[in-house]
C-alpha cells in the first residue's frame, strides 16, 4: 500500500530540511500542495529539497518549475481536471510524468480518465487540517474501482489509528496531511509510526493472501549496527553486534534485557531504564495484547535503541518485527516456527528460539535460529506458565551435550536470573543471560548493569 505525504498549505519554518529528512526515512512520494503561495516562494523550497529526491515529488501548483527541479510528478485538481482534455493530459504522461488527481466523491471513477497513474478520493474520514471538512463515505464503505487500472489513495483524516480501516475498505493506499503537520516538530516520528503501520499492514496482507509462507519473498530490512557500544567500553574483548558476522559468537550479545510493565511502569519505561543503566541488547516482550497494539509500542521502541545505538528484539511478533525493522526476534516453542518466520523476515533479522530440553535444542538447531533462550533457570514471576525449572545441574549437563556435539548455537540462559548468579551460568559454558525483575527492581540499576558485565567478560 502506498503512502503518501501532502504537503501543508503554508510555508512552515525549517519546512525544508524535515522534507529532507522525511525522504531520507523511506518517504517514496511527496504531494507539494501550497495553493497560495507564489511561484518564487515554492522555488526557494524547492531549491533547498535535497536534487536526490526531487523525483519523489508531485507538485500541485506551479507546475511550469518541474522540468527545473526534474520533478515528475504533476497533481490536477478536480476543477483543472474538468478543464482540461483527456488527449492533454496522455500527452503528458507519454512525456513522462506521473499524473494524478482529486476525486471528492465514488461515483467519478466512473469517468475517470484511465491515463492517471493514481487519484486522491475522499474525504474518507474527518479532516484534521480542515475544519467542517467531514467524511460523506459511510463506515462500511467498499470502493469499486469500476475498471480503473490506477491506484486510488484515501485522503482526509488519515492517522495511524484509522490507517488499517481505509486498506480495508479497499484503498491502495493514502495519502496523510493532519497526522503529520499539525505538530510538525513531531513530522518524523509521526511518519516513522505511519511507515511501521504501513509495512506491518503490508506484511499481513501479503502472509494472508498467500499461505505457502516458505514461498513468500522476503523484506529483508536494513540493519543498523549500533553507533556505541557501552559493552565495549566495560569488556574489551567483546565484539559488537554484526549482521554480516552471523555464525560468530560475537554476534549475539551476553546481556538481553527483557521488557515488562508493571503498575506504574510502561515497557517503554523499563527499556529507557534498561538503555540507560547500559544495556543495548533490549528485548520488547508484550504479553496479551494483539499485534495491532503493540506495532505503536515497537515502534518507539526502535525509536529509543536506535538513539542508543541498541539492537531491539521483539517477542512473538514477526510482523511486528519486520514492520519496526527489528534487529531480532525471538520465538517460543508454540510461537510461528522458526523456519515460517525466517521466511517471512529474511535471512539477515537474528532470530532466536526458546528450549527448555536437548530435544528443544537440537529442533532449534535444525531449524536454524541463531541464538537460543534456555530456561527457566530457577521461578520467577516474570513469565506464566513455566517449563520445569533447569537449575545450574540442569544447565550444566545440557552443555556438556552441546559440547560433545560440537554445536556452537549461542545459548542465553534465562528466567529469575541475577547479578550473582552469572559467574557461574558462564563457567558451564552458557553465552549469556537475559534478566527483565533483576534489573527493573533494581535500587541501582547502572550499578547491577555494571556487576552483570563484569561477569560476563
Ligand atoms: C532470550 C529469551 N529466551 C526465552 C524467552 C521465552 O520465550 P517464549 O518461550 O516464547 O515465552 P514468552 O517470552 O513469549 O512468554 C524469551 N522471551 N527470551
Ligand atoms: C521471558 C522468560 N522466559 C523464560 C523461559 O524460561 O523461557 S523465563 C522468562 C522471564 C525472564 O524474566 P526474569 O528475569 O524477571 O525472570
Ligand atoms: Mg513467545
Amino acid at each position: 500500500m502506498e503512502l503518501i505525504v501532502i504537503t501543508h498549505p503554508e510555508m512552515l519554518p525549517g519546512e525544508a530540511a524535515i522534507i529532507n529528512q522525511l525522504f531520507a526515512r523511506g518517504l517514496a512520494r511527496l504531494h507539494v500542495r501550497k495553493p497560495d503561495v507564489a511561484e518564487a516562494e515554492l522555488r526557494a523550497l524547492l531549491e533547498q529539497i535535497d536534487p536526490q529526491f526531487r523525483s519523489r515529488i508531485a507538485l500541485h501548483q506551479h507546475h511550469e518549475l518541474a522540468g527545473a527541479f526534474g520533478i515528475t510528478g504533476l497533481h490536477f485538481t478536480e476543477m483543472s481536471r474538468l478543464a482540461q482534455s483527456r488527449e492533454a493530459f496522455e500527452v503528458l504522461k507519454n512525456s513522462g510524468f506521473k499524473i494524478s488527481t482529486s476525486l471528492h466523491g465514488p461515483a467519478e471513477l466512473e469517468r475517470l480518465f484511465h491515463c492517471f497513474d493514481y487519484a486522491f478520493l475522499g474525504p474518507v474520514f474527518d479532516s484534521i487540517s480542515k475544519e467542517g471538512y467531514s467524511s460523506k463515505l459511510p463506515a462500511d464503505f467498499k470502493l469499486q474501482k469500476h475498471n480503473f487500472p490506477g491506484k486510488i489513495i484515501a485522503l482526509g483524516g488519515i492517522d495511524a489509528e484509522n490507517l488499517k480501516s481505509a486498506l480495508e475498505m479497499g484503498f491502495d493506499g493514502a495519502a496523510v496531511l493532519g497526522s503529520i503537520w499539525q505538530n510538525p516538530d513531531n513530522a518524523i516520528a509521526q511518519f516513522e509510526n505511519l511507515k511501521s503501520l504501513q509495512s506491518f499492514l503490508k506484511s499481513s496482507q501479503q502472509s494472508s493472501s498467500q499461505q505457502s509462507s516458505f514461498q513468500q519473498s522476503s523484506c529483508i530490512p536494513g540493519l543498523k549496527p549500533g553507533a556505541i557500544d557501552s559493552i565495549a567500553v566495560h569488556c574489551p574483548g567483546f565484539q559488537p553486534g554484526d549482521p554480516e558476522k552471523k555464525g560468530e559468537a560475537g554476534f549475539v550479545d551476553k546481556l538481553h534485557f527483557i521488557s515488562n510493565e508493571t503498575g506504574t511502569m510502561s515497557h517503554i519505561d523499563s527499556i529507557q531504564l534498561a538503555l540507560e543503566a547500559g544495556c543495548r541488547w533490549i528485548q520488547l516482550r508484550v504479553k496479551n495484547r494483539i499485534a495491532e497494539e503493540v506495532l505503536p509500542v515497537a515502534s518507539k521502541a526502535k525509536q529509543l535503541c536506535d538513539s542508543y545505538g541498541a539492537r531491539l528484539i521483539i517477542n512473538d511478533f514477526p510482523h511486528v518485527a519486520q514492520a519496526v525493522e527489528a534487529y531480532g526476534l525471538h520465538l517460543g516453542l508454540t510461537d510461528m516456527p522458526v523456519p515460517e518466520a525466517r521466511a517471512l523476515v529474511g535471512e539477515k533479522m537474528i532470530i532466536g528460539g526458546t528450549a527448555n530440553s536437548w530435544e528443544d535444542i537440537t529442533r532449534r538447531i535444525e531449524e536454524g535460529a541463531d541464538y537460543i533462550g534456555l530456561g527457566p533457570f530457577r521461578f520467577t514471576n516474570t513469565k506464566q506458565n513455566l517449563s520445569p525449572i533447569l537449575g545450574i545441574d540442569g544447565y550444566c549437563a545440557l552443555m556438556r551435550q552441546m559440547q560433545e556435539a560440537s554445536h556452537s548455537t549461542p545459548i542465553i540462559a534465562i528466567g529469575g536470573i541475577t547479578s550473582d548468579d552469572v559467574n557461574g551460568l558462564r563457567k558451564v559454558g552458557l553465552h549469556g543471560v537475559a534478566m527483565s525483575g533483576a534489573l527493573i527492581g533494581s535500587a541501582d540499576p547502572q550499578k547491577t548493569f555494571y556487576q552483570i558485565q563484569q561477569a560476563l567478560c
